[in-house]
């Protein structure tokens, strides 16, 4: 083990950083030892550089390889910058990190729920509780890491109330910047929040896995899947963080070398596909996410790298389209947003409010993006991988990543059989 692999933090967001001019000074130390590792194979690298949108589910995909870790100790390993096997548990403050994140994450949430509560009138009195949290919110940085006990009291009274239950209800409505974090559902009930505020609350994998903290900068994890080695490079996709990207993938490509399998890997959220762009009139946020993947594929430096699409969070997509059902209002959306990609038979269903297929509707979205990638005007030479995902299934994610060395194979040897 590495020597200063303990005292390293190896939690996602602070691992390997690269410096701000997106160089990392360590990718070049360790690209010599690699090679000279005695009694190491002249392996091959699989190396993914996975982008997207912001809260798409990148650094979750990289949660679920260290939960992984955990579960699966024999299949999966974790390394340092080195490729030193390294400890993938979460130290006592990375736990006490996760721990400030996750009270965070759900005193965000009610903090949005409270305020739908007001503006859709579900609330016929006012409530003390309410009170509570909308005096915190303004202190909330400060003070964080304490929440004070009657606060916490008025939180998990609050998750009991129905007006904020009937607001929880309406999440696919929420829009902009008032919307809550897809993984903080799993704490938003009594049991888990009792657990979260408690004073021995220690975070566990799974939850560590649905909390929310927006990545800055590039990080680099590398793991082994059954032997088989990858690099991951985790790229903060919020809209402060895109600026970077150019530097960032100019970068990695220049560091490539003999060996290295190089991948762009492309994270989609799929529960945007209704989400109104919160700037631009008539496009939603998965529009603006396939325009940038558009950008993306026409960056002359990566045509030589395989291309993986994961549509992200299934599991949301799933059930925003199951409400269609009772939702007159998200039914025409989802025919105003996707109708030009679905079938007629499929519309006709919806439109009476009846269900339709979901390999349909996911056909529906990898629809859109391939229509799209047939507008790319820079030529390629690999072809292009997709996989519907739901980085927060742990069996979902352990089935793809082990599934993943013989697809990856396959894929090299014949990419013109993978295009989309
Ligand atoms: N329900 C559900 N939640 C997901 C899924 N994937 C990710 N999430 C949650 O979505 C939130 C955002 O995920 P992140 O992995 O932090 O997103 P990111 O792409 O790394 O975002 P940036 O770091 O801002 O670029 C977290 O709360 C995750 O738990 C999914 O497939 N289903
Ligand atoms: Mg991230």
């Amino acid at each position: 083990m590495g020597a200063n692999c303990c005292t390293e933090s190896h939690a996602p967001d602070n691992y390997n950083t690269y410096n701000s001019n997106g160089n990392s000074k360590r990718e070049k130390h360790k690209i010599s030892v690699i090679g000279t590792q005695p009694g190491s194979d002249p392996q091959e690298i699989y190396r993914f550089f996975m982008v997207g949108m912001g809260s798409a589910g990148k650094s979750t995909v990289i949660k679920q390889l260290q939960k992984l870790c955990h579960d699966r100790p024999n299949m999966y390993k974790m390394y340092d910058e080195e490729w030193n096997p390294i400890s993938h548990e979460f130290a006592g403050h990375e736990k006490e990190r996760y721990r400030r994140i996750i009270r965070r994450n759900v005193f965000d949430a009610l903090a949005i729920l409270e305020y739908y509560v007001q503006s859709w009138s579900l609330r016929p009195s006012s409530s003390s509780d309410a009170d509570v949290i909308a005096d915190m919110a303004g202190n909330l940085t400060a003070s964080e890491s304490k929440l004070e006990r009657h606060i916490m009291n008025a939180l998990i009274r609050l998750i009991k109330d129905p007006a904020i239950m009937a607001a929880l209800c309406r999440r696919s409505e929420m829009i902009g910047t008032r919307q809550i974090a897809d993984g903080t559902i799993h704490f938003l009930n009594e049991a888990k929040m009792v657990e979260i505020f408690s004073d021995s609350y220690a975070p566990s994998e799974d939850d560590i896995v649905h909390s929310r903290s927006p990545t800055t900068g590039i990080q680099d994890y590398r793991f082994s899947v059954r032997g088989m080695r990858i690099q991951i490079h985790d790229i903060g996709g919020q809209k402060v963080e895109r600026g970077k990207l150019l530097s960032y993938i100019t970068n990695w490509v220049s560091a490539d070398r003999s060996g290295y399998r190089n991948f762009i890997l492309y994270v989609v959220s799929m529960a945007e596909y209704n989400i109104p762009h919160p700037e631009h009139n008539g496009i939603t946020l998965l529009d603006e996410s396939l325009m940038m993947m558009q950008n993306i594929l026409e960056l002359q430096p990566i045509q030589n790298c395989g291309f993986m699409i994961f549509f992200n969070k299934d599991d949301v997509y799933r059930e925003k389209l199951r409400q269609c059902a009772q939702m007159p209002a998200l039914r025409d959306d989802t025919i105003r947003w996707l109708g030009q990609y679905m079938k007629e038979n499929d519309k006709a269903l919806l439109r009476k409010g009846a269900e339709v297929s979901h390999d349909s509707m996911q056909k529906v979205i990898a629809k859109k993006f391939t229509d799209a990638i047939k507008n790319v005007q820079t030529k390629r030479y690999k072809g292009i991988y997709r996989k519907f995902t739901c980085a927060v299934d742990t069996k979902m994610m352990s089935a793809l990543f082990d599934a993943i060395e013989g697809e990856l194979v396959n894929y090299m040897i014949d990419t013109a059989s993978w295009m989309m």
